[in-house]
């Protein structure tokens, strides 16, 4: 049974007599646990898609389930990660983790939430900067306690909306391996994600099966094997991997447009 599903999803922002049609007719579905990324051009509706799941807005038409229910707003099985930091910027860092603990479980006393937050901030190595303030911190740590804040909702899906865009590609390299482990072996594992990237080589390291829209649609996907290595280097040096990148480099191009920014 799949954990999330897009029933005939189509969605158009409204400004005025005016109309724009974002999303048409989405058919999807992502299986508990599995890791999705969403690839195209920018404006082709991943964000949309994205904010949609999280509840913050609602579809035009269709629906959206998540284990059989449909999506009518935030929950608290949802948690979400953008580009552009969401950390209270009067809050520690660790208050801002603490405080989706406290959030999502109203009967933790402020001591365990804070031995909780500490453990979070750890797993993202940040328990040095627990006392900082976000604009103390470089725009890479603040995507960390961001990574804890979202891990300390404890939602079984996670949706991250380009969490990385912002980064220079070092940090940007450190940060997907720090999900990758969390995904696989830390407080992230056996979560359902669903990762918006303009970046392929982003996308080949991190997802199951990667997503690539066009304007309003899904046009394809490609399932990537399971027993690869993630990482940078294996997508140069797996020629399963090279394929991928290759017709998804070919896909960017066809349907390139001249007014995108990747
Ligand atoms: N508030 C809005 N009002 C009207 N149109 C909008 C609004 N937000 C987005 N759009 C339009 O909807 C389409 C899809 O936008 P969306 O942000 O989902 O694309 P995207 O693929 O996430 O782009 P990017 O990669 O640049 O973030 C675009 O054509 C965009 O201009």
């Amino acid at each position: 049974m799949p954990a999330i599903s897009f029933k005939n999803v189509s969605y158009s922002y409204v400004d005025g007599d005016e109309s724009f049609l974002a999303l048409e007719d989405i058919d999807l579905e992502i299986a508990d646990g599995e890791f999705v990324c969403l690839i195209g051009h920018s404006g082709c509706g991943k964000s949309t898609l994205l904010s949609l799941l999280a509840g913050l807005s609602m579809p035009t038409a269709g629906e959206i389930l998540i284990d059989n229910v449909p999506v009518s707003g935030p929950g608290p099985d949802r948690s979400i990660v953008f580009q552009s930091y969401s950390l209270f910027p009067w809050q520690t860092a660790l208050k801002n983790v603490m405080f989706s603990i406290r959030q999502t479980n109203k009967d933790i006393s402020k001591e365990q939430a804070k031995v909780r937050a500490m453990e979070l901030l750890a797993q993202v190595g940040m328990e040095d900067a627990a006392n900082r303030y976000p604009y103390q911190l470089s725009g890479g740590m603040r995507q960390r306690v961001a990574i804890a804040r979202a891990l300390g909702i404890d939602a079984p899906t996670m949706l991250l909306d380009e969490p990385f865009g912002a980064l220079d590609p070092l940090i940007r390299g450190k940060l997907q391996e720090l999900l990758l482990r969390l995904w696989n072996e830390g407080e992230g594992c056996c979560k359902t994600a669903v990762f918006v990237t303009h970046d392929i080589d982003e996308a080949l390291i991190l997802a199951d099966r990667l997503i690539f829209m066009e304007p309003r649609h899904i046009t394809r996907e490609f399932i990537l094997p399971k027993d690869r290595a993630r990482s940078a280097d294996a997508i140069v040096e797996d020629v399963r991997l090279r394929d991928v990148k290759r017709e998804v480099m070919e896909l960017f191009d066809a349907t390139a447009t001249g007014k995108e920014d990747c």
